[in-house]
């Protein structure tokens, strides 16, 4: 308790026939940039609509600094839908004054903070035109400051890269590292997995409504397969074909990759890489994450 985290504690949830979460449970430290991945249909945006409390779940509970989440907590959440929810025909100054002063900001600190969040976003110059008018873009780094203008004390933001330029994407990235480094939880889903790679603390791997690997890129890496990098320029095709537990990824002139098994020796391998002849590089190799997610969805779905 206190200690400012965004907890999804075992939750469930179907509709209809269609089990959408089960037993999703992971968490979203305080001055944490997190990330949620995860196929079309995973169930991320129900994952993100219950921890806002506008959807309730069947079972489990979601908690921030120890406590469920309740009526009075949900104003401290700054949400970015996947839908976008702005209103087209109002403009966008007097837009986000409304909405802080709905989360109760006075009328003095709700202009205040419209000018910084439009200010920082760079949609300054659009304070007085119509939502409608703006370009997507531009809508979603107004949708961005109708979350962070009520100086929320959580981030969850649904897709909220999706469609942006990459001068946008930099801003959007600061925000959120700025966001966290203040001492937030922020979560985020994402098809971008480059970009969730380098911006996120921790990464959760969603597939069919549960957390199937959860933690940070590094952490991830440790506990998949474990990819060698082999440089033997004198060794014959299929050297490497009966070697004990390894499975020859590509052999591309003189360099294979190998995929070790659950155990095996890297120093086996090595030994007989030497047996061929000169090896001239022996390295592990550093998966990306679009490799993890690619690994962990196709592992699961071949149980
Ligand atoms: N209101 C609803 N009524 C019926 N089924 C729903 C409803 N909302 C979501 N679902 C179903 O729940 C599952 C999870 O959907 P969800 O929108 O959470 O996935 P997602 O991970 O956000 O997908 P995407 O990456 O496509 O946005 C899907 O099978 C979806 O069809």
């Amino acid at each position: 308790m206190g200690d400012g985290r965004l907890e999804i504690d075992a939750v469930s949830k179907r509709f209809g026939d269609v089990v959408a979460l089960r037993e999703m449970s992971f968490d979203v430290r305080a001055g944490e940039l997190f990330g949620f991945v995860g196929s079309n249909g995973a169930g991320k945006t129900t994952t993100m609509r219950i921890a806002l409390g506008v959807l309730a779940a069947d079972s489990g509970e979601v908690r921030f600094d120890g406590q469920p989440v309740t009526l009075e907590t949900r104003r401290l959440i700054g949400y970015m839908p996947e839908e976008r929810g702005l209103y087209p025909k109002m403009k966008v100054g007097e837009q986000l004054v409304y909405l802080a002063r709905l989360h109760g900001l006075s009328n003095g600190d709700a202009t205040r903070s419209m000018v910084e969040w439009t200010e920082r976003l760079g949609v300054d110059g659009r304070r007085d035109d119509d939502v409608q008018n703006l370009s997507l873009g531009n809508q979603q780094r107004v949708q961005l400051a109708a979350a962070l203008v009520h100086n929320p004390s959580i981030l969850v933001l649904d897709e909220p890269f999706s469609g942006l330029d990459p001068l946008a994407v930099e801003v959007m990235s600061k925000v959120l590292l700025d966001k966290a480094s203040e001492g937030i939880p922020v979560v985020f889903s994402s098809h971008q997995l480059e970009l969730v790679e380098r911006l996120c603390h921790r990464v959760g791997i969603i597939r069919s409504g549960q957390m199937v690997a959860n933690g940070t890129v590094d952490e991830l890496r440790a506990s998949g397969t474990t990819e060698i990098v082999v440089d033997a320029p004198g060794a014959p095709v299929g050297w490497a074909d009966r070697l004990n537990g390894v499975t020859v990824r590509s052999h591309d002139g003189v360099r294979t990759v190998l995929a070790l098994g659950d155990g095996v020796d890297d120093q086996a391998v090595l030994a007989a890489a030497l047996a061929t002849g000169p090896v001239t590089e022996f390295s592990r190799r550093r998966q990306s994450l679009t490799e993890l997610y690619r690994n962990v969805v196709t592992q699961e779905e071949t149980v």
